[in-house]
């Protein structure tokens, strides 16, 4: 650890530590409680956000708060209740959000001179007061990691604008970096095939079919350039030939939509009806996109899925886990954090994440 030298500054001046490198996993966010008040304090900061809703302000915040914030912390408030970490009082988005900082904290220690921390985009805690936090600590450089394997405005774009928001206060700024999205990551795609391997192996039974599901996204962002789309079909695209299956066999849908406009389709929900009425009787879901498991997989998919596909006829159905605190999970974003530190601090590098062989300069709106 690096002192400064501080001499020629009055002696009651606060000491200055530095030379630490920070890495801030950012996810989501999530409400402090199930109950109207957190759910409404939640949802307005979300969806206050221009990053994710794009209409006009002015009409925005009249519908919001005459109509959304009225009714959807009820209707929100429920799915949260049905999945809720009744031992730690909290989401299971922030007990594994958590866990994945801690794990990852273990899996550096060889480099001392790094801290790992977490925060939220909407919600507790915060990415201001853990950028905070660890400069406080003596972190003169810090990565950013969205974790979010495809990159949406409406996700690694806004948090990554928080993280921007906090420094723009600071006098002192740390120097940043920002882990790229991993969509297509050679580690990413074996974790996610391995974990399914793994997952279905474990059910007494096939599925016919398997849904990898994405959160959605409103049709328009993906028109204006959102990179998103694209990132989900690659991914799905590698995964599909990590596992030997083809496009029946894995199909591509998006789940989540919110609103009345169109989102990129095909959507789960429907697809999960249809197959079921075209007489597949055993389905399972696996959602990619999620790096934890939260309320759109825990609820969305492994409860209203099951519903929608048994009432269609349907008879087996399972939702595959997330990465979620796994050991593969770890190792992957640990691999992925070692090669984007290159050049920050002197690490052992042998178990660095390769770079997808096939990543290329693409034109914009190239399907996977
Ligand atoms: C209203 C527009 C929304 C857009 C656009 C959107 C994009 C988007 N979201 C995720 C990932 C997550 N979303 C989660 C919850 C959630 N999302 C929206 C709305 C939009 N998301 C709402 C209103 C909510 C809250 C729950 C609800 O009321 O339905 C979560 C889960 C958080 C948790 O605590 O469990 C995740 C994760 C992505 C990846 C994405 C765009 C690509
Ligand atoms: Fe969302
Ligand atoms: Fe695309």
């Amino acid at each position: 650890m690096l002192k400064a030298n501080i001499s020629h500054l009055p002696k009651d001046h606060p000491k200055v530590e530095f030379g630490r490198i920070g890495v801030l996993l950012m996810n989501l966010g999530t409400p402090d409680g199930t109950d109207y008040w957190s759910m409404r304090r939640y949802l307005k900061e979300f969806l206050s956000d221009r990053r994710v809703i794009e209409v006009n302000p002015v009409i925005w915040w009249v519908i919001l708060n005459a109509f959304v914030l009225t009714k959807r912390p009820f209707a929100s408030g429920e799915a949260y209740r049905s999945i809720w970490n009744e031992e730690l009082d909290e989401s299971p988005l922030r007990t594994i959000t958590r866990s994945q900082a801690e794990k990852i904290a273990e899996k550096l220690s060889d480099a001392p001179q790094i801290v790992v921390d977490w925060g939220m985009r909407y919600g507790n805690p915060s990415i201001k007061s853990r950028l905070m936090n660890l400069q406080q600590q003596g972190c003169d450089r810090i990565l950013l990691f969205p974790l979010y394997p495809q990159y949406s405005a409406a996700t690694t774009g806004t948090a990554c604008d928080k993280a921007f928001d906090a420094l723009k206060q600071m006098r002192w700024q740390p120097s940043v970096r920002v882990v790229p999205p991993y969509y297509d990551e050679p580690r990413y795609i074996e974790a996610l095939a391995r974990s399914m391997k793994d997952s279905l192996a474990k059910l007494d039974w096939e599925p016919e079919v398997v849904i990898a599901s994405f959160h959605g996204l409103p049709l328009e962002y993906f028109q204006k350039g959102d990179p998103y789309h694209c990132h989900c079909a690659k991914t799905t695209r590698l995964l599909r030939e990590a596992l030997g299956w083809d496009e029946h066999k894995l199909r591509l849908t998006f789940q989540s939509r919110f609103g009345n406009a169109e989102w990129l389709q095909p959507y789960t929900d429907n697809t999960i009806e249809e197959l079921a009425q075209e007489g597949v009787k055993r389905l399972a879901v696996v959602t990619p996109g999620f790096s934890a498991d939260c309320v759109e997989t825990l609820e969305e998919i492994a409860m209203q899925g099951r519903e929608t596909f048994e009432e269609a006829g349907g008879e087996k159905y399972a939702l595959l886990p997330c990465l979620n605190d796994t050991p593969d999970s770890i190792d992957m974003l640990e691999a992925v954090i070692r090669r984007e530190l290159a050049g920050w601090v002197d690490l052992d590098v042998s178990q660095t994440a390769e770079q997808p062989a096939e990543r290329t300069l693409a034109a914009s709106g190239t399907h996977g």
